[in-house]
């Protein structure tokens, strides 16, 4: 059976997501478009044989031929589309964030729970990157004991000068919120961010870099350094240390030079090239899992989670205060 997909939202990963779906992955084809800039989802359509374009993302939704949908809108427009599906019953696969809000995000929870159906997936395709993947296998088989501390890092070279200080957790330390969350199993109780000097290649509206600090239930220490105009490329690291040893994410793939009286290899620059493969797994997973009739890649709930903290992140960043993260137990039906 070939999944029939409607994207909503046709912007740059929208684009991308339509591109994979396309020419990579299998078992599904994109037959519905929307946007709000409709000459841009008529545009999509043109190179896509067979596609529709819906005056907007509810009448897409409502359309029978459409069996499950893609989120790529706005983070604002999220929670919208999201409850429209759940309540059409069609599975749904929404980028990060799952909603702008927590509070948002929660009637997303129990709007999923009183449907009686796991129909959310949110976009943290790190959960699905082979080196985070191995990082997880290392650290579930007890190789290096029980996670003590935690140090990462998430790096752009540099980033457009729309990008404000709030932007550093909510669009991207949300990555490592989720993805860390997910690598130790664990939930975090307390967050705090640190201001070190700024770059110089900042901005008036933009702390660059800040140091997030996490603290977890199971007292695990998080110290994720953000630094969006490091320059140098995309560089994602994490270093997990345990009562055993430590586990570090691999770098990715690149061949070793020697050249010139120098031995080195190439740092990535773009952060799409980076995940490129995860989020093609990602996806493929979720139309097997839209075609079994249950999603089970990261939640809503995993996307409430996600909002609750990094709503505490910001509030500690702006109040430069040790913040507690509180949030209700996990509904068993995420279980
Ligand atoms: N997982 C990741 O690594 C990752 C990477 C990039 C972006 N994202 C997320 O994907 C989402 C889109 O990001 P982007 O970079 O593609 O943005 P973008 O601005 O390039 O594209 C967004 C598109 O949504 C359309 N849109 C806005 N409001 C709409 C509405 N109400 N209905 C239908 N369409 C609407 C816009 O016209 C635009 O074409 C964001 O939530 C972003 O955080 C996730
Ligand atoms: O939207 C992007 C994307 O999520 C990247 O993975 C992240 O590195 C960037 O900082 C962010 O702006």
């Amino acid at each position: 059976m070939t999944l029939d997909i409607g994207v909503i939202g046709v912007g740059m990963i929208g684009r991308e997501h339509i591109a994979r779906l396309a020419n990579t992955l299998v078992g599904a084809r994109v037959v519905a478009l929307a946007d709000v800039d409709a000459r841009q989802a008529e545009a999509v359509a043109a190179g896509l044989p067979g596609a529709s374009v819906y005056p907007d993302g509810e009448a897409l939704i409502a359309a029978p031929e459409v069996q499950a949908v893609v989120v790529t809108s706005w983070g604002p427009t999220h929670a919208t589309y999201v409850l429209a599906a759940i309540a059409a019953g069609k599975p749904v696969f929404c980028e990060k964030p799952l909603a702008a809000t927590a509070e948002a995000c929660l009637s997303i929870v129990e709007a999923e729970i009183a449907s009686g159906k796991h129909l959310v997936q949110v976009g943290f395709q790190r959960r699905y990157d082979k080196g985070y993947r191995a990082l997880k296998a290392a650290i579930d088989g007890g190789v290096i004991g029980a996670p003590l501390m935690i140090h990462c890092a998430h790096r752009n070279p540099a980033v457009p000068e729309a990008y404000v200080s709030d932007m550093a957790i909510v669009d991207t330390f949300i990555h490592e919120i989720d993805v860390l969350r997910w690598l130790i199993g664990d939930d975090y109780v307390s967050a705090q961010v640190l201001k070190p000097r700024n770059t110089r290649h900042t901005h008036a509206k933009l702390d660059d870099p800040i140091i997030v600090l996490l603290a977890t239930k199971n007292g695990v220490r998080i110290d994720g350094e953000v630094f969006v105009n490091c320059r140098y490329g995309y560089d994602i690291r994490c270093e997990v240390v345990g009562e055993e040893g430590c586990a570090t994410l691999p770098e990715p793939e690149s061949v070793v030079l020697r050249k010139d009286a120098k031995l080195s290899t190439a740092i990535m620059q773009d952060w799409k090239l980076r995940f490129l493969e995860s989020y093609d797994v990602e996806l493929q997973d979720w139309i097997e899992a839209a075609k079994s009739g249950r999603v089970d890649g990261p939640n809503a709930w995993d996307g409430y989670f996600a909002a609750v903290t990094a709503d505490a992140c910001l509030k500690a960043m702006h109040s430069g205060e040790v913040v507690e993260i509180v949030t209700p137990p996990r509904p068993a039906f995420y279980d």
